[in-house]
């Protein structure tokens, strides 16, 4: 766990099917005869110009479907590892989801046993500890949604490591509001996975609460729209619920018009614990070390963002032991430095240069 210039950090809000490079993604559609409606990076790269957030899920659904053998998803998670330990990241809880794959004929165990392999070869390869969080799309009916539930569960139970550690609800929020996935939240947690929905990306403050009252929410992935109700950001404050923010990724689904209106400073300064994640980095021309830079530009210090995810975080107590005490033997000053040298160059590119 060795701190990079660029300091240590914490990855709470990463997709991993979302972090396949589209070299990687070419070759994965190749390898299983998977059809892509395009062929070459840069007509992928142009595929990934969203017009608006559902624009994104219908990509997002439809590219990731190439991902089919557990070699494949081993390869997602270690490669993600890669790219995130040279960056700083010293922890990552990465997300997936099980569903789409299951139903397009591939089989729970090789989708489960792929990560879970992957995310042992990448701590021992990288040194970045992996934690894994099944996420359920809201649009499924309670039912499918409790499959992946009993899934995870199961996996959970079976892994000595203890690697699963939460379930999450994604995907489109406008429509698909949370309290229906109660009981679902509920069985998870009773297999010891902590509830870990997004709300507040797309849709507003009732959204937020219906995750924190009747999901349980250990903590919320993205959160941002709670800066509509000034109650709410001090209930988030007060119980220390920790949102996992991603900054480029509200901008390229236009969750957000420009970064400097993006309320991760607002939220902050009222108290709200925030870390920092990619979401969906090869999609969103984006990365760990880009999303610090984007953050210091906007004013937010890197040891918050740090302190967020070891609190945050779903591990067990030693590890979260280990990554405070790393926290504390970091020069911050001088990362925050650094950072703040960085920041207008991330700035200008992520705001100025369309994907
Ligand atoms: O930024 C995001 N917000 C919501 N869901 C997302 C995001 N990125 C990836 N997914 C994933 O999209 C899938 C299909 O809806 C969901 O399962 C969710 O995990």
């Amino acid at each position: 766990m060795a701190p990079t210039v660029t300091g240590p950090k914490i990855e709470l809000h990463v997709h991993l099917e979302g972090t396949v490079r589209p070299a990687t993604l070419l070759a994965m559609a190749r390898r299983n005869n998977e059809a892509l409606p395009v062929r070459t990076e840069a007509e992928l790269t142009e595929l990934y110009r969203f017009r608006d957030f559902s624009h994104f899920i219908q990509v997002w659904v439809m590219t990731t479907n190439v991902m089919r053998t557990e070699a494949d998803f081993r390869q997602v998670v270690v490669d993600y590892a890669a790219q995130a330990a040279a960056a700083g990241a010293v922890y990552v809880e990465g997300i997936f989801s099980p569903w789409y794959r299951v139903h397009r004929g591939v089989r729970v165990e090789e989708i489960f046993h792929g990560y879970l392999d992957g995310a042992l070869e990448a701590e021992a390869r990288y040194g970045v500890q992996v934690r894994l969080t099944p996420d359920i799309d809201r649009v499924l009916p309670v039912d499918a949604a409790m499959e992946v539930a009993d899934w995870s569960a199961r996996f959970a139970r079976r892994d000595p490591e203890r690697l699963i550690v939460g379930l999450g609800l994604g995907g489109p929020e406008a429509g698909h509001p949370p309290e229906p996935f109660a009981p679902v939240f509920a069985r998870a947690r009773e297999a010891g996975l902590a509830a870990v929905p997004h709300a507040g990306e797309t849709v507003g403050v009732e959204s937020v609460r219906g995750a924190l009252d009747m999901l349980g929410a250990r903590r919320i992935r993205h959160g941002v729209r709670a800066i509509e109700d000034p109650a709410l950001v001090r209930r988030l404050a007060d119980e220390g619920i920790v949102l996992d923010v991603c900054p480029v990724s509200n901008l390229r689904t236009r969750s957000v018009t420009t970064l400097e209106e993006h309320p991760l400073a607002e939220l902050r300064a009222a108290g709200v614990a925030c870390s920092l994640g990619t979401d969906d980095p090869a999609m969103f021309g984006t990365d760990l070390e880009t999303e610090y830079a984007v953050a210091a530009g906007l004013g937010v210090p890197a040891r918050e963002l740090y302190a967020a995810g070891v609190a945050g975080a779903l591990c067990e107590e030693p590890v979260r032991v280990g990554l405070r005490k790393l926290g504390e033997a970091t020069d911050w000053d001088a990362v925050e430095r650094a950072a703040r040298v960085a920041a207008p160059a991330a700035l200008a590119r992520i705001g100025a240069v369309a994907l």
